[in-house]
């Protein structure tokens, strides 16, 4: 048999954002829920047919999903929390898990699941919510359809499943259960579940499964490799199921090996890419019989894959075990790349010829698995495959020999503030003169029909630049007369003139480049385009003083210059392959150290530095923490650390757990940090705590991901508690992050409460 060609899935959100658009109409009321369903059949049918067109042999299915795939996985066993049962309609019952639903005259308010990150991406997943006695029961329906549509058109589906570890590593208990629960106590009640599912797949004809395990990819404590040593060999014995295929991706599967190894399973997938030094160990380590999927096309970024070097390594595996032992695949799942390349019709040809997105990448892995069997492999793909890298390591374009000197001449110093955070804060205080519990936003206002359409004209050339200037500095007047009028102590300018907190600053920066469809999904409906880095980064023009300058001459409170951090745009970024990520992050530091100085030369006295990325960024591996940390703190502070004393330097974090990281969280020395915890009820200040942060810091008591208004008494409970955790001196008040996502009236009311709710506590603390 001849190496298969597969991919571990596929991006869903269409590349025209068609299922975006077709969700918002619906949740919108404009379209029924058929409109919705047909579109998403429309989708997966396009994406199947290209797929199988260009020969793949598996094709993923169950790896559509209408918000998320983790959400999908609960619903499948049954884990719908106690509030949501009564919601008789399934879709809409789906979307209250995802969205919560308030609907104040018939009283109803549900919070919805928690969210947060996919491991190490930009994706963001719906935490499933199990309570202590929770029972699984299987619910087939959604994956039986889309199995049987995916059979219709012809094709050899491979269903993806989150495995059951990491579907109950990633869960939390309700609040309810008393904490030190471990989910994975479930595990024995939730792997019937997946046994009667898989024999269900196998009488459906399916034969064989993906087992998405990234969780392998883990250091694993105790009872995590107990799981998986129970988990994959129950399922290994299971009596009728299809072949499975475990994979791990995102790290090295190291010394986990032997628990899929020893398991039974007839197939595992590593990460290459990630991990290419795991193919040796594997090589050695399988078991006859059994098969190895090679992730060996990068599914986490958008560059053509280096087809010799990925050739090398088929070789050395057919060699070692057989073409029919090996299959070709991408790293991960393509989720994490925009569909097709061929799309942008404005990317630099020469830029363009060394790029991949979804498309390319399955037809990268096809030409792998067709010269499986050559020693040397032939044809014209791989010559020219191979000519685009060699343009790509000596193109001028990359290089600018500036940028390369001047990070070489960093120093130490230039990554130390001026005095100590005591005396600095001291000095601020003076010059600031803020009250106790000052308040403030993140930054971003909505970013509105009117603003999105402005934006879209004056890029269409139907509004010139002057008109789109005047657009929006009308927007910032506006945003700072309302701040004014609700009170708020520290204003900001509304981020008007942003499409997205990176791909803006990419705009504005030397070596990126933008695409026109490379929309990557983010959470449910939203969807970010990130900028592709591909060669050394500098700073032609100022990137925001216009903006923040002419926002601060309208008040005279204080207005917050308001920048995203080296780590974050790193993260979010497509970044280039060719250098340490840690040499691209210093150059990206130092263009912004260069605007931080801009700002405050130009009067801007705060200046806020968002990185709500650098917890995401950590590697899987505790052992790699300690380097990645380093080097991510030491960008923020070469950003941060050129301005006086009396200049306030802000940071904002959100949407990851910064409790076990919070030592480097300090060594950021941000005068003022502000994190989303109002979910969490401060949980996570409690860590602070703990850890003794010595700055100042302000915990989110508005949870911005939901259209429901906080009432006065609830924000100030929340405030309460946290100044129950941290002096209430150096407590801020703020949502959780950026406005951007809501509407004007929602959050007039928000935040007029919120600023009551500081208005009380300040009363009562003032005193004491
Ligand atoms: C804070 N977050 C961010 C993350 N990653 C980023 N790269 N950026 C972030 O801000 N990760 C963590 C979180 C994730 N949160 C969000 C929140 C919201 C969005 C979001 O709303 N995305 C938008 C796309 C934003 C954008 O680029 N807009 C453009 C294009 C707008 C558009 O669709 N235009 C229309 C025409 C105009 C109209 O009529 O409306 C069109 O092209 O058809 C812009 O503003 O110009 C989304 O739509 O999903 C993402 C992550
Ligand atoms: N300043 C940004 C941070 C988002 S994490 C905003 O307010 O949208
Ligand atoms: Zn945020």
């Amino acid at each position: 048999m001849p190496t298969l060609a597969t991919v571990l899935g596929h991006p869903r959100i269409g590349i025209a954002r068609e299922l975006k658009k077709s969700l918002e109409a619906y949740w919108g009321g404009a379209t029924p829920a058929e409109s919705l369903l047909a579109t998403a059949q429309e989708i997966r049918t396009r994406h199947w047919s290209m797929m199988k067109e260009a020969g793949l042999d598996q094709i993923p299915c169950n790896d559509f999903s209408l918000y998320d795939h983790m959400l999908d996985m609960a619903v499948t066993v049954g884990a719908i929390p106690p509030r949501f049962r009564k919601i008789a309609d399934p879709l809409n019952r789906y979307f209250a898990m995802a969205r919560g639903v308030q609907d104040r005259g018939a009283g109803i308010d549900l919070s919805p699941l928690e969210m947060t990150k996919w491991f190490d991406t930009n994706y963001h997943y719906i935490v499933p919510e199990l309570s202590a006695d929770q029972a699984f029961v299987l619910d087939p329906a959604r994956i039986a359809a889309e199995l049987a549509e995916a059979q219709a058109l012809g094709i050899t589906p491979r269903p993806v499943l989150p495995g059951p570890v990491t579907f109950l590593k990633l869960s939390k208990f309700a609040d309810d259960v008393p904490s030190g629960k471990d989910t994975l106590s479930l595990l024995p009640r939730l792997l019937p579940v997946y046994e009667e599912l898989l024999a269900l797949l196998s009488g459906h004809g399916v034969t064989c499964v993906q087992i998405d395990e990234p969780c392998l990819c883990f250091d694993l404590d105790p009872a995590l490799e107990e799981a998986y040593r129970v988990a994959l060999s129950q399922l290994g014995r299971a009596a009728r199921r299809p072949s499975l295929l475990v994979a791990a991706y995102f790290g090295t599967i190291g010394d986990n090996l032997r628990l899929v190894t020893g398991s039974g399973c007839e197939a595992l997938h590593l990460d290459l890419v990630r991990a290419p030094a795991d193919l040796d160990a594997v090589l050695t380590a399988l078991p006859a019989g059994m098969k190895l999927s090679l992730g060996v096309v990068d599914g986490r970024n958008v560059w053509r894959a280096d087809l010799a070097e990925a050739h090398r390594m088929v070789r050395r595996a057919v060699t070692a075990l057989g073409s029919e032992r090996v299959m070709v695949a991408t790293s991960c799942s393509l989720l994490h790349v925009p569909v097709d390349l061929d799309a942008e019709k404005r990317l630099d040809p020469e830029l363009k010829s060394w790029m991949a997105f979804a498309a390319q990448k399955v037809a990268e892995v096809r030409l792998l698995a067709d010269a499986a069997e050559q020693d040397e492999p032939q044809g014209a793909e791989f010559e020219q495959a191979g000519a685009a890298l060699a343009r790509r390591r000596t193109a001028a374009t990359v290089t600018n020999p500036a940028v390369r000197r001047r990070a070489e001449q960093v120093t130490d110093a230039m990554t130390r503030r001026g005095a100590s955070f005591g005396e600095r804060s001291a000095r601020q205080k003076l010059r600031f003169g803020l009250p106790l519990l000052p308040t403030t936003t993140i930054g971003s206002f909505p970013q509105s029909r009117e603003v999105r359409e402005a934006r879209s004209k004056w890029r269409s050339g139907s509004l010139d630049g002057e008109g789109y200037q005047d657009f929006l500095r009308a927007e910032i007047r506006r945003c700072i007369e309302m701040q004014e009028k609700l009170g708020l102590d520290v204003l900001v300018h509304g981020e008007f003139e942003r499409t997205d907190m990176v791909e803006y600053f990419g705009e504005q920066l030397e070596g990126f480049a933008f695409t026109q469809n490379g929309w990557v999904q983010s959470y449910g409906s939203r969807c970010v385009k990130p900028p592709v880095l591909y060669g050394d980064v500098s700073r032609p023009r100022q990137m925001t003083v216009q903006w923040s300058g002419y926002a601060q001459s309208l008040s005279k409170r204080p207005v917050k210059g308001m920048l995203t951090g080296p780590v974050t745009i790193l993260q979010w970024s497509f970044v280039r392959n060719d250098q340490p990520r840690s040499e691209t992050c210093r150059q990206i530091a130092l263009a912004l150290r260069d605007e931080v100085a801009d700002l405050e030369q130009a009067g801007v006295a705060m200046i806020q530095v968002d990185e709500p990325a650098i917890r995401e960024g950590l590697p899987l591996r505790r052992r790699d923490w300690g380097g990645y940390l380093d080097w991510a703190v030491g960008a923020f502070r070469l950003a941060t650390a050129g301005v006086s004393d009396e200049t306030q330097i802000h940071t904002h974090m959100c949407y990851s757990e910064f409790g076990d990281i919070l030592p480097s969280i300090v060594a950021m020395d941000a005068d003022v940090l502000s994190i989303e915890s109002s979910r969490s009820r401060m949980e996570p200040l409690e860590h602070f705590r703990q850890h003794g942060y010595p700055n100042d810091v302000g915990p989110g008591i508005y949870d911005i991901h939901s259209p429901r208004i906080p009432t006065v008494e609830e924000m100030a409970a929340l405030l309460e508690l946290a100044a129950r955790v941290l002096p209430v001196e150096r407590l801020w008040v703020n949502p959780d992050c950026g406005l951007k996502t809501r509407g004007w009236p929602e959050i007039e009311s928000s935040l007029a409460n919120m600023v009551q709710a500081a208005a009380k506590l300040r009363s009562t603390y003032s005193g004491r």
